[in-house]
């Protein structure tokens, strides 16, 4: 074959091969570019999953604009007013809450102030005893005021439900909400701007914290954590707490009387431990966040709409029923002694421990711009009085006696006396407690016979029984 044919060959073989090649590469090329399209597809299709994911479980933070259709028209709140607030509906954390317009609108009704310079206080625990008394105190003088309460069954949730249905007799909403819902709470706080929050929820007394010790660490621990929380990170700006701690925190104390400068690190119960905890963590609070805390120690309050499961209450249900009672005496046979405290005098503390609050100087940026208030008062009455002598003064009362059995103070948290110096909430906003036992009681026993429809007179005393219908009745006169 003549050279030049060859070289044509073999450049036909050449441009050949490029051209398989060529044809090869275009194929890749087309391969890669489907493959692209085919991923970008993935892409936007995984990102629409994740979006419809998050929009399932998080709506409260899509649905929502973050302006208000309705601001409060405090005149006290003007500045924190201006601030856009977030709307109550729709965070679809708890249905109990989320009506609609129309209650949010009455939310916000009943935390707008309805005089100048006054309070928006959020009340927790506002269906209990002194939550309810508060509440009514607030409003009476013109204060914004928003209630929650889990209504539980430590004791009877109807009388909680009458005290509920007192508080919206005087226009205080009163929501179905635990402080454990931390979705709410944060909604409630940046949604509402609440210049206070008085947090008097809590599992209360002493010794049944030995049959239900998780309910004590769930209320007074976790749910003042989450109490704190948003109102440290979601509210702005930050209200102002003022919360219930204990006489109990004394514990083992024998100092007395007892000074909010002596050791409390010694609790006797449980119940006592988690409130003691409390004021730990409140610290923490005050001094990362900035939050203005105040802790109220109460000494042992009662009075009328009081706490079923307390002494006095339990004592006159068993002496109209004819039923025994049980005193606590101490191992060298003492009378147990308690500095039984009045609820006016107690509200009057409450007031005066919110308006002298001093104001938060946190912001939900984490940053504070100083050191906030930090306060711990006792709110007792200064005169222990034995129990057998709050027995004797119920026994005049109700025209009854009591069947007593004494024992022995079992080892069950209790402590045999309390005894409080107030010198402290004195200096500081005027506290002075003004009942004796005798007034107190009196005030407490005429409320009672009136809500069981108890006939004292004639030496018939009945009690109409726990389901009786009742009709709603004022709270004492100060209040
Ligand atoms: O100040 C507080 O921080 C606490 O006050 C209250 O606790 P206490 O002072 O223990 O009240 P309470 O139970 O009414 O017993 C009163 C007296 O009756 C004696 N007592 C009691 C029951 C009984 O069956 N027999 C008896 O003798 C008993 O030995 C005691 O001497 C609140 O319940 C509590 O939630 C918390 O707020």
């Amino acid at each position: 074959m003549p050279a030049g044919v060859v070289d044509a060959a073999a450049k036909g073989v050449k441009l050949e091969r490029h051209a398989v090649l060529l044809r090869r590469a275009a194929g890749a090329k087309h391969l890669v570019s489907a493959s692209s399209h085919l991923l970008f597809r993935a892409t936007v299709l995984a990102t629409l999953a994740l979006v419809v994911l998050f929009a399932v479980h998080y709506p409260s933070l899509l649905s929502h604009s973050f302006t208000l259709s309705a601001a409060p028209a405090s005149p006290s709140s003007t500045p924190r007013s201006r601030h856009s607030h977030r709307s109550l509906l729709g965070s679809g954390a708890s249905s109990s809450y989320g009506r609609g317009a129309a209650w949010e609108r009455e939310v916000r009704r009943s935390a707008t102030p309805r005089r100048d310079g006054a309070l928006s206080v959020l009340v927790t625990g506002a269906a209990g005893f002194v939550g309810a008394h508060c509440s009514l105190a607030l409003r009476a003088r013109g204060d914004g005021v928003v209630g929650l309460d889990n209504f539980n069954a430590y004791y009877d949730p109807s009388l909680k439900r009458a005290r509920q249905r007192l508080l919206a007799s005087r226009g205080v909403v009163v929501l179905d909400a635990d402080i454990n819902d931390a979705a709410l709470l944060e909604r409630l706080l940046s949604a509402v701007p609440f210049t206070h929050v008085l947090h008097l929820a809590a599992q209360a007394g002493v010794r049944h914290a030995m049959r239900a010790p998780q309910a004590y660490v769930a209320s007074n621990v976790a749910g003042l954590v989450a109490l704190f929380e948003a109102a440290a990170r979601h509210a702005d700006p930050q209200p102002a707490v003022v919360w219930a701690s204990s006489s109990s925190v004394y514990g083992l104390n024998t100092e007395a009387p007892f000074s909010e400068d002596h050791r409390t690190d010694r609790p006797a119960s449980l119940y006592a431990a988690t409130k003691k905890a409390g004021e730990a963590i409140a610290h923490s609070y005050n001094h990362i966040y900035g939050l203005s805390i105040t802790g109220l120690r109460f000494f042992t309050v009662y009075g009328p709409w009081g706490r079923p499961d307390m002494a006095y209450f339990s004592f006159a249900r068993s002496i109209v029923a004819g039923e025994p009672i049980t005193l606590f005496r101490t191992a060298d046979g003492a009378d147990a002694r308690r500095d039984f405290t009045y609820i006016d005098d107690v509200v009057r503390g409450c007031l005066g421990a919110l308006d002298t609050a001093g104001k938060s100087t946190g912001s939900k940026s984490g940053k504070k711009s100083g050191p906030a208030p930090l306060r711990v008062y006792n709110l007792g009455n200064t005169s222990p009085v034995p129990v057998t002598r709050m027995v004797a003064i119920l026994e005049k009362l109700l025209g009854k006696k009591a069947h007593k059995r004494v024992v022995t103070m079992p080892s069950n948290g209790d402590v045999p006396f309390t005894h409080a110096n107030v010198s402290h909430a004195a200096r500081d906003f005027g506290y002075r407690p003004a009942t004796s036992l005798e007034d107190g009681l009196r005030h407490f026993v005429d409320w009672f016979v009136r809500y069981y429809k108890v006939n004292v007179r004639g030496g018939g005393n009945v009690l109409a029984g726990k389901t009786a219908k009742r009709k709603s009745m004022p709270m004492s006169a100060a209040s």
